[in-house]
């Protein structure tokens, strides 16, 4: 195939099939001429969607006007210029308003349909250029929402799907878990980014003052009002508006936001001016909606307005693995803020996996913030973990210091995986507990765990103290 183009030729006149086709043919492109619809059909099947048709409506035996126009959508993935004798021209206006990207009138001018070839060409390589980078903005969207557990890539490849959709969505979860990084990711990966996206966080907003927030307000609506003030919801037209923490909006307010989710209208306070606005609504919650619905807090049609599309995001104690992830890439960012690299040491990764997370991503983050601040020579270390008192944090078993090699660990395949790494587990602790004199603060050293942690695991395995 030619560079310029494929061009499949329909049309049932052998003499002008040998003429257009030698012209275009001249202008570069690989024309595949052919004499009936069907012959079109096959001639696709065998190679391939033209990237452009070139069809002639009085092809028989379809010279009826609604087969012919049927004909068309044989090629819609291709554009379509229609080749016309003049009295067709009703029909190529048919033809054009149903899809097909121009029309050109017999006798041919070689010049001009050279350049209605030309034309369409470009405007659909465009259109597909577009297209294109729309899907890869989308998946660069998604692609800042980092993890790689089972449960990160689901919302990864949900935020993919229901981005470019105007489909409203509930992101619940833990906090820090990365609610408000998924808003930004659907919002960033729709078709509304390059419109606002603004954020309220219905909790912070003390209630007298969320409707004027929310709704602004028109000069003189309350002592102090010297001005109009143009208020969130219209700051966020064209774009997404995300409510943080919704299931602490208080109540009068969730009344008024229901009725501008089903109309899309509201009067700002003291106005009179109905103002129309055009926003994706995005909300978020740690709390359980459902459950504060069954309580009387939340109102249930509020709660179904919202609701669209749910996300769960997990605790990062259900998701270890998204940690070594995560931290390369908070690292790789921190190195641009601190303007050094920074690389971290294989026992220092086992406590960040090792820990217990409450705060979830965000206290990962904080911490290796705090931690790099202080490391020398962009190395963090053990050494700067305990130096700023992390020692004494809720640490899970993970055998830095412990020479393991096959012969250590053999494999029975009568026991689950989890049965073998507790046998383990157990074995490990005894031999601490025998080389420390059973010195529990010293064993608990040995193994990489505090001695609160080394006691647990000696009370949960019926070991005696
Ligand atoms: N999967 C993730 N990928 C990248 N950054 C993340 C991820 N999860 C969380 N973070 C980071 O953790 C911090 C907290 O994230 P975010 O504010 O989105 O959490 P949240 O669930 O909305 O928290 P809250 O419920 O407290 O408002 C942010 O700095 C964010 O960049």
């Amino acid at each position: 195939m030619s560079e310029a183009g494929y061009l499949l030729l329909v049309d049932d006149e052998p003499a002008f099939r040998e003429l257009a086709g030698s012209w275009l043919t001249h202008q570069g492109f690989t024309v595949r001429a052919v004499g009936s619809v069907q012959e079109a059909v096959d001639a696709k099947a065998t190679h391939g969607s033209p990237d452009l048709v070139l069809l002639d409506l009085s092809l028989p035996p379809f010279f009826d006007p609604q087969k012919t126009l049927m004909s068309m959508s044989e090629f819609h993935d291709s554009p379509v210029i229609i080749i016309t004798g003049h009295a067709e021209r009703e029909l190529s206006l048919a033809a054009v308003s149903q899809g097909a990207w121009d029309f050109i009138a017999k006798p041919v001018d070689p010049d001009m349909l050279a350049v209605v070839v030309k034309r369409a060409l470009s405007k659909t390589r465009l259109e597909r250029e577009l297209k294109r980078l729309k899907s890869a903005a989308t998946q660069l969207g998604a692609q800042t929402y980092i993890g790689i557990s089972d449960n990160t890539q689901k919302i990864r490849a949900l935020i993919e799907r229901i981005a470019p959709t105007d489909v409203r969505v509930l992101v619940t979860g833990p906090s820090g878990t990365g609610k408000e990084v998924i808003s930004k990711a659907i919002h960033d990966a729709s078709g509304r980014s390059n419109g606002p996206f603004i954020s309220v966080h219905c909790g912070a907003i003390p209630s007298e003052l969320l409707e004027s927030e929310l709704f602004g307000y028109e000069k003189g609506a309350f002592t102090g009002a010297e001005r109009d003030k143009q208020g969130l919801l219209k700051l966020a037209d064209g774009g997404t508006l995300f409510l943080d923490e919704v299931g602490e909006m208080p109540a009068p307010m969730q009344v008024k936001l229901l009725r501008v989710l089903q109309e899309g209208s509201y009067y700002p306070v003291g106005g009179r001016t109905l103002q129309t606005i055009d926003v994706r609504v995005v909300s978020a919650t740690n709390a359980d909606l459902a459950e504060l619905v069954k309580a009387g807090t939340f109102r249930e049609d509020l709660y179904y307005r919202i609701k669209g599309v749910n996300i769960e995001t997990q605790a990062l104690d259900q998701r270890k693995e998204d940690i070594p992830i995560l931290l390369h890439a908070f690292m790789r960012s921190l190195e641009q803020h601190q303007g050094r690299s920074l690389t971290l040491a294989p026992a220092a990764l086992s406590w960040f996996r090792a820990r217990v997370w409450p705060g979830n991503v965000r206290e990962l983050k904080n911490t290796l913030e705090s931690i790099s601040a202080i490391c020398v020579d962009g190395q963090i270390t053990l050494d700067e973990i305990s130096l700023l008192n992390f020692q004494d944090a809720e640490v899970e078993p993970t055998l830095p210091q412990i020479e393991l090699n096959e012969a250590s660990v053999q494999a029975d395949f009568n026991l689950t995986l989890e049965q073998q790494v507790q046998a383990l587990e157990l074995r490990l602790i005894n031999q601490a507990m025998a080389k420390t004199g059973g010195n529990k603060t010293q064993a608990a050293k040995l193994l990489g765990l505090s001695r609160q942690g080394l006691i647990k695991k000696v009370e949960r395995y019926g070991l005696s103290g």
